[in-house]
């Protein structure tokens, strides 16, 4: 059975079709790839399935629930965690707090107790603390915790955001550009981390991702959009050899 399912999907905006009659199922357990040149419509599916815009047509079903139009904390708390193309972090804010702040969506006490910090809420802040720091040391991030976050390199900054998506505990993580300003060997790190964490976490991945290498290495299916639509989906084998995907974007590059 599908752990999601989505069906003839689309999102207008003004005259634009960004997105038009998507499907996509995804099995549990599945690392998927969503490919496609740029303006395709990748980030517009993101978010759609994360709740950042409301579909103009169609349907998203997660776990067996329709979460099409639901707030991006509702599908956060549902189980479908996310990362940006452009990093968003709480740049301010130390690198520990980043990652206890998605642990605070999952610990439940009343206000009462966390005004007095008393009771679960103590209970809940240590737990969340030892959690966190756990997170960072899986990251290679812990002994950076007290540092604020927008001093970090890059490389470091990207793997922070997987950290803090994943401290949301999601069945379904969505990972936009993952290897984007990454050169060849932080991206063979981050495929090996993203094979390990699928593992790790018993997650479902659907990535984005320009770097064909990380693409082709990794999924184990593919879908290509472009304007919108999908023109095709198959194993990197097949993706890799179809002449509407050749000539709509991989060129002649991939070999
Ligand atoms: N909020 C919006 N309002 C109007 N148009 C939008 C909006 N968001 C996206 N678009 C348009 O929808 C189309 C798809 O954009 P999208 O960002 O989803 O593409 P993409 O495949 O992720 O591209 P890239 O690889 O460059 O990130 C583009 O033409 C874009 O300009």
């Amino acid at each position: 059975m599908a752990l999601l399912k989505v069906n003839k999907l689309s999102k207008v905006f003004g005259g634009l079709r960004a997105v038009s009659n998507f499907n996509m199922d995804i099995a549990p357990g599945e690392l998927i790839g969503l490919i496609g040149p740029n303006g395709a419509g990748k980030t517009t599916v993101f978010n759609l399935l994360t709740g950042v815009y409301v579909p103009t047509e169609g349907s998203i079903v997660f776990d067996d629930k329709s979460v099409a139009g639901l707030k991006p904390y509702q599908i956060t708390q549902r189980g479908i965690a996310r990362t940006f193309q452009n990093i968003r972090l709480f740049s301010d804010l130390t690198v520990l707090d980043n990652v206890k702040i998605a642990y605070h969506f999952h610990v439940k006490y009343g206000i009462l107790e966390s005004v007095l910090r008393i009771g679960r809420y103590m209970e809940g802040e240590a737990e969340v603390e030892r959690r966190a720091i756990r997170f960072l040391e899986i990251f290679n991030l812990a002994d950076k915790k007290d540092e604020i976050a927008k001093n970090l390199p890059y490389g470091e900054q990207r793997r922070l955001e997987i950290a803090r998506a994943l401290a949301a505990q999601p069945k379904l993580l969505l990972l936009d550009e993952p290897a984007a300003g990454m050169n060849p060997q932080e991206t063979q790190q981050l495929m090996e981390m993203i094979r390990w964490i699928r593992k790790e976490f018993d997650l479902t991945i659907l990535l984005i991702e320009h770097d064909m290498s990380l693409v082709m290495g990794v999924c184990e299916r593919i879908y290509v959009l472009d304007y919108g639509s999908v023109i095709a989906q198959g194993t990197p084998l097949e993706i890799k050899n179809n002449p509407r995907v050749i000539e709509a974007y991989l060129g002649e590059e991939v070999d």
